[in-house]
């Protein structure tokens, strides 16, 4: 159960999360340095596998068992004609993700990832944030909590995915309000909504602003936010608090990703950016938390698929480390 009952209990949890190991840090840069390939050789592979050690105490970590976790919510904002699908998609790729059916569930069989599927009352959706906050205290506490419990306290990697239609005009809202900038700054075509829809979404998120404005995080999350946005941010403290090293995803992701770093610097720092989306503000939104993405294949899909694909630089950048050489053990002069 989530050792928190109110937003600012969560803020503290925040604020006492650990750090990285910094003995293990020292131990797996010296051990870079020996083995078999000239310095630097595998460039942000060598830096990768260090980060990851640091963050699972051991100079010569493994990763055996990653865990993508997606949440899916429904948003009132929905009724001013923000996506190009309607909201009961939501439901239907829940559905979709639980026979196996989806591109994540593919992505997680092709990376051995365990992967887990968390609705947060679908049935029930965000209040429209046009008009008022889009969850009440209780509601975020409760989506904080789900995304916290969901956290598998034995994987060595985490993945936090996303489904919701509509959350790309929340995500847009949450970057603008955290980061700064209109409506305009942050939206982009999600499902793929044409320049009418643009101009919408830049409208809708435009009001939300106005409506609650000076917010600090956790009310911009609360206000502007959704329940999948809410538990993912949840879920990443959760990996941090357990050293479990987190990949994140795209817009929506990283929007959440980024109410924490806003609550306490360095709150991300057990995380690296998985790839660049599509969606036209996420190199902004990674730019405001300091971090280069690993991909950029053009993907906006969501569903954690960025992500995932990104499992396999990382197991690459691992395998390296900790399997190859020194230059002792294979009798290689060392330049
Ligand atoms: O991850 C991304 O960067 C991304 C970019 C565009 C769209 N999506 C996905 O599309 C849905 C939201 O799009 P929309 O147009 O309904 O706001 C939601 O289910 C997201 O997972 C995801
Ligand atoms: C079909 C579909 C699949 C998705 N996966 C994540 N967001 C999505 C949005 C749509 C519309």
């Amino acid at each position: 159960m989530a050792a928190f009952s109110t937003l600012s209990d969560f803020a503290a949890l925040v604020a006492a999360g650990p750090n990285a190991d910094a003995s293990a840090r020292a131990d797996a840069e010296a051990r870079n340095g020996q083995l078999t390939k000239p310095p630097g050789a595998l460039g942000r592979l060598e830096d990768l596998a260090i980060w990851y050690a640091s963050w699972r105490g051991t100079d010569r970590p493994t990763l055996d068992a990653p865990q993508i976790v997606i949440f899916a919510g429904n948003h009132g904002v929905c009724a001013q004609s923000v996506s190009a699908f309607p909201p009961e998609v939501t439901a239907q790729m829940v559905a979709n993700f639980e026979h196996g059916g989806a591109a994540i569930n593919q992505l997680a069989k092709a990376f051995g990832a365990r992967m887990d599927v968390h609705a947060l009352a679908l049935d029930r959706p965000t209040a429209d944030f046009t008009k008022a906050p889009a969850m009440s205290e209780a509601e975020c506490v409760a989506a904080l909590a789900k995304g916290w419990d969901a956290v598998d306290t034995s994987a060595d990697l985490l993945v936090t995915g996303e489904m919701g239609i509509g959350n790309t005009t929340a995500a847009a809202a949450l970057g603008a309000a955290l980061f700064g900038g209109a409506g305009a700054d942050w939206v982009g075509r999600g499902t793929g909504v044409d320049d009418a829809g643009l101009a919408t979404k830049a409208r809708v998120v435009d009001a939300g602003l106005a409506l609650h404005q000076h917010r600090a995080p956790l009310e911009v999350l609360r206000c502007l936010g959704g329940r999948e946005l809410a538990a993912m941010v949840g879920a990443i403290a959760r990996a941090r608090a357990e050293r479990i090293p987190v990949i994140l995803d795209g817009f929506i992701c990283t929007a959440a990703a980024a109410v924490l770093e806003k609550l306490h610097t360095g709150a991300l720092d057990h995380c690296v950016a998985g790839h660049l989306s599509a969606e036209g503000a996420h190199g902004k939104l990674l730019e405001g938390i300091g971090k280069a993405p690993l991909l950029s294949l053009g993907l906006r899909l969501g569903e954690g698929s960025g992500a995932a694909t990104a499992i396999g630089i990382l197991k690459a950048a691992v395998a390296c480390h900790s399997g190859t050489a020194t230059f002792t053990e294979a009798g290689v002069s060392d330049g």
